[in-house]
């Protein structure tokens, strides 16, 4: 079994679980309650190579990252340090996140929101937008193409944005084919866990023009995010080299700096 297939198993148990104390009825009626989900779209075609910074406490490749007391306060530092995007880590079992962080840091920023976990089911996307989610995570390698496809029609139609997470020109073929307008390159490849940064320069040159594109992992500081501009990335996603800087505001600020400096290669859009 390949890391992401036993994640998953642990997902669906815990979904499982959840459903058991909240019907699917109940969910999805109780989230037509909340304030309407913010324009992802617009802040992520800015001018500048954007931040989308990540409350991660641990993971799977690395163990204990952070211990994230407040992860509000977290993503107020973000936040002031000019992030565009808060991409909040709810899975449980292997990366220590929950619906309560997200809730957490719903109330505390105003930018938008991604709940980034392993999306199986119409059901977590109904609770993503019930806990204030503006963005759900959809990974290909993790979705048959059906599903894929009715969960990306499930986001959109409740007024969300998927990022549409690929590791290979397949899966970018297939995200494409499903309709994704924001498609997120992981340099981490999640059977295997290993990183190759240079997979999102083979994969982001053959996307639509159109196509928001974001690179995800292993950006340790302004040269990475540079990199990947130059690639053509329109906003890189940000976990462990925050968490552990010791200063998140301006370990934030050093990428939104050089991302929106005149000399950082701009994506042609
Ligand atoms: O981070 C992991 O080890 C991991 C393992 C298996 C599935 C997903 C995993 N991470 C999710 C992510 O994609 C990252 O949290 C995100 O891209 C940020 O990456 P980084 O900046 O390298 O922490």
């Amino acid at each position: 079994m390949t890391v992401l297939e036993s994640i998953l198993e642990g997902v669906r148990e815990d979904l499982a679980a959840r459903e058991a104390q909240l019907s699917f009825d109940a969910v999805k009626e109780q989230a037509t309650k909340v304030s309407p989900p913010l324009d992802v779209l617009s802040v992520l075609r800015a001018p500048s190579v954007g931040v989308i910074a990540e409350v991660k406490r641990r993971s799977p490749s690395k163990g204990q990252l952070a211990d994230i007391p407040e992860p509000a306060e977290l993503a107020a530092q973000y936040e002031a340090g000019g992030a565009q995007v808060i991409s909040v880590l709810t899975e449980q079992r292997r990366f220590g996140g929950s619906l309560a962080d997200l809730d957490a840091v719903r109330a505390k920023v105003k930018i938008p929101l991604l709940r980034k976990d392993f999306i199986v089911s119409p059901y977590q996307v109904h609770e993503a937008r019930l806990h204030g989610a503006d963005m759900v995570l959809l990974i290909v390698a993790a979705l048959e193409q059906n599903a894929l496809v009715a969960l990306l029609d499930r986001v959109e139609s409740l007024g969300m944005t998927a990022l549409v997470e690929v590791h290979t020109a397949e899966e970018a073929d297939r995200a494409l084919e499903a309709g994704a307008s924001v498609i997120g390159v992981n340099a981490r490849n999640l059977h295997t866990l290993e990183v190759d940064k240079d997979v999102f320069g083979r994969i982001a040159p053959g996307l639509p023009f159109e196509t928001i594109k974001i690179a995800e992992s292993g950006v340790s500081g302004p040269g990475d995010l540079m990199a990947y501009a130059g690639a053509g990335a329109d906003a890189v996603l940000v976990g462990e080299s925050l968490v552990t800087s010791g200063d998140p505001k301006a370990a934030v600020n050093k990428l939104v700096t050089a991302g929106s400096h005149p000399a950082c290669p701009r994506p042609s859009r």
